[in-house]
């Protein structure tokens, strides 16, 4: 059967089933299950497909190898071809607004004060649908996004959720693993090349930091490239890769506790930051900014175990008829608050093209 309609069926089914596209590659797979009992994992040992939270203190969701059905196939997405989309009124919430250059006034006040030097701050942003084509949205993503990973996750308990994200958390393949730090934003202009300020570069050498300092117990042989700038829907980023081997005294699950969550989603130093978010965001971030992805699958050339997880932003949950948009950015003491509620304006716009 051909995958889409696999997809759509058991959606009306409401059966939980991920379809997901890695970064720059023509091919489509998918996780499909029979039963909708809720698995977790704790410490990433098992098969499958995990689908984590941001606060760690809450269940990261597994779809178990053993129990789903594993769909691959390759499809060039040029080819995909997708109904009109409808265009949303771009009516700007100035309550919202208001509340969030507020707290992130307040994050650059407690930045100032404290030994804080980064908190990022997100909100999200509810948009009414007249109706909502799943394939629809999901197939624009597909071909908008080609160098994102990009995925549709559901769960009949826990919901559905949509994203195109350009951050990698860890790719891990025997001892060997690669990460990014990402951060530092700004709008892409056809023919412009980006200039860079001292705030984002900061902003994302901090994330570098936190990486490099977190991985050099665990690992050995780390590597960190030169930073570049990439393209990620109409915004770019700063992106640094470093790579290294796992220590033999280390596990996966130290791997990705070491790093998740970094000061590109979180903060610098982690944990008061987070308490900032948790005290002070008024909402539940739930699976916004935590990490999804293939869990210890084989590799079928070399039988090697291997993980790639990616960080989820720029995603959306779909409640009824509507959809929840999450969005944040990073604040420094350099951050002007309106500038930064402006990012998180540009940011929505990555899941708000395909409704
Ligand atoms: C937190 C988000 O983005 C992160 C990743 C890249 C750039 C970011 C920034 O410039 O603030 C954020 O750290 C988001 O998209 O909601």
């Amino acid at each position: 059967m051909n995958i889409f309609n696999k997809i759509h069926e058991h959606f009306a089914d409401n059966k939980p089933f991920v379809a997901y596209s890695k970064p720059n590659e023509s091919k489509l797979s998918a996780f499909f299950m029979q039963s909708d009992t809720l698995r977790i994992t704790e410490n990433f040992e098992v098969s499958g497909f995990v689908f984590a939270p941001f606060d760690e203190v809450e269940d990261a969701i597994l779809f178990p190898k053993e129990e789903s059905e594993f769909y691959q196939k390759n499809i060039d997405f040029d080819d995909l071809l997708i109904e009109s989309e409808s265009v949303l009124s771009d009516q700007e919430d100035l309550l919202a607004k208001e509340k969030h250059i507020k707290i992130v006034n307040k994050a650059i006040d407690t930045i100032e004060k404290s030994n804080l030097e980064k908190i990022v701050i997100s909100r999200n942003e509810i948009v009414d649908l007249e109706k909502f084509d799943l394939l629809r949205v999901y197939k624009s993503l597909l071909k908008k996004y080609q160098n994102a990973f990009v995925y549709v996750w559901f769960h009949p308990k826990v919901g559905l959720w949509l994203g195109a994200t350009p951050e990698t958390l860890l790719h891990v393949e025997g001892d060997k693993f690669k990460t990014m730090s990402l951060a530092g934003t700004q709008v892409y202009q056809e023919n412009k090349n980006p200039e860079w300020k001292s705030k984002e570069l900061e902003e994302q050498q901090l994330v570098t930091y936190f990486i490099e300092s977190q991985l050099n117990p665990i690992s050995f042989n780390l590597k960190i490239d030169a930073t570049e700038t990439i393209r990620a829907g109409n915004l770019l980023h700063l992106r640094t890769r470093v790579e290294g081997r796992l220590s033999t005294n280390a596990n996966l699950e130290q791997l990705i506790r070491a790093i998740h969550p970094t000061p590109a989603v979180c903060g610098l130093p982690r944990k008061s930051a987070k308490d900032f978010i948790l005290n002070n965001e008024g909402y539940n971030r739930t699976f916004y900014t935590g990490f999804l992805g293939e869990l210890n699958l084989k590799n079928t050339t070399n039988s090697i175990q291997k993980s790639q997880l990616f960080v989820n932003l720029r995603c959306m949950s779909i409640k009824d008829n509507s959809a929840v948009i999450y969005v944040g950015g990073g604040i420094t003491k350099d951050s002007v608050a309106e500038k930064e509620y402006e990012e998180t304006v540009s940011k929505s716009k990555t899941m708000k093209t395909v409704l």
